[in-house]
């Protein structure tokens, strides 16, 4: 293919880094030397698998979008907006434009990385240049490594060889307002509806960007009470950069090192996916695979719809579904309870938490399930059951969370325990032995 004789240019292409400011792979694309066109796409490939056409990450990244248009529009630019596959997508754009490389930041999903590498061969063979950066993590794949260089799969050594190598050259931003004059000069370029996507809005608000300082330095005390407003919600923004991470784990370290040890959580599972790539589909330990699942769908819909009959578990499942979001205990609680209490297979949990969480992200979602089977890096052992009566008693003592989620609790209307706890209990540990000793 030869290029098109107008003037080249390299493309700034945004996936999960949506902003201007402190974006270290558009601050790279604006040094480059060409005018700077940047582009998103959506991506048909994964709007087709979602079945729920009032999809909330679909309309915040629309939304996203959309406001990321107007600060374009006021520096004379415009966001280059386009839906398909990204392999047709480019090979238009090559048609198109004199694109001369295309910048990005780094994504560590298999799809995205598949993705990646077909665009570069396709630019390759067209004579332009592919670069990816750091952006959405502190530290990636080969910068915190064992004293024998291999990725660490247990979190405290990760964590505290993570802290140790953290110096203020990792937290600083990518200044790349200095450079707003190197954006390719362009009329507005139109974007398309949600309804011409095929979705519709479910109008409710979202989490705001910010993160009180108080919040913050009250965290470790309140993070796990899922009746008060204890944890950031910045989940979502972390999920599609609409917040930078540098910025965020440079409050995090002013404030409370609690907090910046679960923005290295992420931090971790991103590198697991990125090492072990096997866990989207299988336990990272291969021996769990093994277990028996009862996998009784009856079952599993009662867990869905939040009619369990213990009523954190229910609570929970019951936010997941109203508001797209769950609190971190919870989402704990749940998933031990669909994993260990019922049987049914971690998976199953992972792909419904995946249609509704609005942070849906696969490496924590992954990391978060396969911690409460017992098959994962960290994980819980197998033998260790969370009692969700005892769970509850504990972490939200009035039952005010509760309450709010399930208002028939206390009443006739409310089911009684579909499973006994110490039955289930026994019942987990026995089948999970089972399965471990077959495998070995
Ligand atoms: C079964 C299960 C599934 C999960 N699925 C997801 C998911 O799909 N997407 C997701 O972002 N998180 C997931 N988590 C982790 C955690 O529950 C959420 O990040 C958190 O509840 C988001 O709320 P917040 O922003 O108020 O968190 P805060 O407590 O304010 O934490 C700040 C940020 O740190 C990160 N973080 C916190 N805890 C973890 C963790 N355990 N692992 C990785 N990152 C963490 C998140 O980016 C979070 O926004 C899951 C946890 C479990 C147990």
């Amino acid at each position: 293919m030869s290029k098109p004789s107008s003037a080249p240019v390299a493309l700034f292409w945004y996936r999960r880094d949506l902003r201007l400011n402190d974006n270290a792979g558009l601050y790279h694309a604006l040094r480059s030397g060409f005018p700077v066109l940047p582009v998103f796409i959506f991506d048909q490939t994964i709007l087709d698998a979602l079945d729920d056409k009032h999809d909330r990450r679909l309309e915040f990244i629309h939304n996203t979008v959309l406001e990321m248009q107007q600060e374009f529009r006021k520096i004379g630019t415009s966001l280059l907006v386009r839906y398909g596959k990204p392999l047709d997508i480019y090979r238009d754009l090559l048609k198109e434009f004199n694109i001369q490389a295309v910048f990005t930041n780094y994504d560590y999903e298999v799809y995205a990385k598949e993705r990646d590498k077909a665009v570069a061969d396709l630019l390759s063979e067209n004579g332009a240049e592919f670069h990816a950066y750091k952006d959405q993590t502190i530290f990636d794949r080969d910068e915190v490594l064992t004293g024998s260089g291999s990725p660490y799969t247990v979190f405290t050594p990760y964590s505290r060889n993570w802290h140790h190598k953290l110096t203020d050259f990792h937290l600083k931003s990518y200044p790349t307002k200095k450079y707003y004059a190197n954006f390719l000069k362009t009329a507005s370029l139109p974007i398309p509806t949600l309804e011409e996507l095929g979705f519709k809005p479910v109008k409710e608000p979202f989490p705001g960007k910010t993160v009180q300082s108080d919040l913050l330095k009250n965290y470790k005390e309140t993070r796990d009470f899922p009746a008060i407003q204890g944890t950031s919600e910045l989940s979502i923004h972390l999920r599609f950069g609409t917040i930078s991470i540098r910025e965020l784990a440079r409050k995090a370290k002013e404030h409370n090192f609690t907090f910046l040890n679960e923005l290295v959580w992420r931090d971790f599972y991103f590198q697991v996916l990125d090492h072990f790539p096997h866990v989207e589909k299988y336990s990272f330990r291969r021996e769990y695979d093994g277990v028996p699942w009862r996998n009784n769908e009856d079952e599993f819909q009662r867990w869905c719809e939040g009619r369990t009959g213990y009523p954190i578990v229910d609570a929970g499942m019951r936010q997941l579904n109203e508001i797209g979001w769950m609190h971190n205990r919870v989402r704990m609680i749940t998933a031990s309870f669909l994993c260990k209490h019922l049987l049914i297979d971690w998976r199953w949990g992972e792909a419904y938490f995946a249609k509704k969480l609005r942070d849906y992200d696969l490496s924590a979602n992954n990391g978060g399930w396969q911690w409460a089977a017992g098959s994962g890096t960290d994980a819980a052992p197998y033998f260790r059951v969370f009692n969700p009566t005892l769970q509850a008693q504990k972490f939200d003592p009035k039952g005010e969370y509760i309450r709010r989620w399930v208002p028939e609790f206390n009443s006739l209307n409310y089911p009684e325990p579909m499973v006994e706890h110490t039955m289930a209990r026994n019942r987990a540990i026995e089948t999970y032995k089972k399965g471990l000793a077959a495998a070995k």
